[in-house]
C-alpha cells in the first residue's frame, strides 16, 4: 500500500537531510526562533462555525499531477484573499512534488497558520517544520507506534507547534485520543484503494469530545459536502484538489461556503 512506500522514501529523505544539516545544527536554528505558546491554529478551530484550511499541492498519488503550472506563492496569496484561515503545504517530494522551500516561503508571506503536510516519521522532521515557519504539523496514526505518536505530540507542543493527528477508523481515533491529541483529522480517503467517503468523518465525529478539535480531510468538492460537515459539528475542513483546480480561488471558496458572489 502507498503508505508503506511513502514511509520508505521518507526515511531515505530524512537520512539525507540529516547529513546535509545535522540535528544539533537544526536545533540551534530552532532555538533562535522566538518561543510561542499561544497555538493560534487551535484557537481558530474552536471559534464557532466551520473553518477552512486549503492546501497547496502540485500532485498526489491518487490524482497524479494536479497543477502543471504551480505558482505556489500566488496560490497562497489567492487563498488569503479568499479568506482561508490556515494553509496546508505539501513538502513530500516523491509523490506530492512538494518541497520544504514552498513551506518556508509561504509561511513567511501569509498572516494565517501554515501546516507542514508530510509523513512525519522522525523527530527531525518536527524541528524542520518549526525551522521553516510551520505552526502546525501532521502526525498520521497509521504510520506511528503509540509511543512515537505520544513523543512527537509532546515535542511539537514544546516547540509551540500544533499537531493534527490523522485517523481513518475507530481504532485510530482511539489511538489519537489516548496519545493526548488536541486536534484530530479524519481522512475521508482510504489510502488502501483511494476511495473517498465523507461518511467516514461523519461516523467518527461522535467519538471525539467537543474540547478536541475535529477536522474533516479530503474529497470535499461542493457546498453540499461542506453543509453536511457543518451540520455535524465538524470544526474544520481541509480542501486540496478542488481549490487547486479552481482558477478563481475567491469565487470557489465563496461557492463552497454557500455564499453567492456577484
Ligand atoms: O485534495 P483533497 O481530496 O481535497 O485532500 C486534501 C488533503 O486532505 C489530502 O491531501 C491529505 C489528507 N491526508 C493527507 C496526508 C498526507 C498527504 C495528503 C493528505
Amino acid at each position: 500500500m502507498i503508505l508503506d512506500d511513502l514511509v520508505k522514501v521518507t526515511k531515505v529523505r530524512v537520512t539525507r537531510d540529516k547529513q546535509h544539516l545535522p540535528l544539533a545544527k537544526l536545533q540551534q536554528q530552532v532555538a533562535k526562533i522566538p518561543k510561542t505558546t499561544n497555538f493560534p491554529f487551535e484557537k481558530m478551530l474552536h471559534q464557532p462555525g466551520l473553518h477552512f484550511i486549503c492546501e497547496i499541492k502540485k500532485a498526489s498519488p491518487s490524482k497524479g499531477e494536479i497543477a502543471a503550472d504551480f505558482p505556489y506563492l500566488q496560490i497562497a496569496q489567492d487563498y488569503v484573499a479568499a479568506g482561508v484561515e490556515a494553509i496546508s503545504v505539501l513538502t513530500e517530494p516523491t509523490y506530492f512534488k512538494g518541497q520544504l522551500k514552498y513551506l518556508k516561503e509561504v509561511a513567511a508571506q501569509v498572516p494565517v497558520p501554515v501546516l507542514r503536510k508530510d509523513f512525519t516519521i522522525d523527530s527531525y522532521m518536527i524541528y524542520q517544520a518549526k525551522a521553516n515557519g510551520a505552526q502546525v504539523i501532521l502526525l498520521i496514526c497509521a504510520i506511528l507506534s503509540p509511543e512515537q505518536l505520544k513523543n512527537y505530540l509532546e515535542l511539537a507542543t514544546s516547540l509551540g507547534l500544533s499537531a493534527i493527528v490523522e485517523a481513518h477508523d475507530e481504532q485510530e481515533v482511539q489511538q489519537a485520543l489516548t496519545a493526548g491529541a488536541r486536534i484530530i483529522g479524519v481522512n475521508n480517503r482510504n489510502l488502501k484503494d483511494f476511495t473517498v467517503d465523507l461518511q467516514t468523518s461523519l461516523r467518527l465525529r461522535r467519538l471525539v469530545p467537543s474540547q478536541i478539535a475535529f477536522i474533516s480531510e479530503s474529497g470535499v468538492k461542493t457546498a453540499a459536502d461542506v453543509d453536511r460537515l457543518r451540520q455535524d459539528g465538524i470544526n474544520g475542513v481541509l480542501i486540496g484538489e478542488t481549490m487547486m483546480r479552481a482558477t478563481n480561488k475567491v469565487q470557489m471558496l465563496a461557492q463552497l461556503k454557500g455564499q453567492v458572489l456577484a
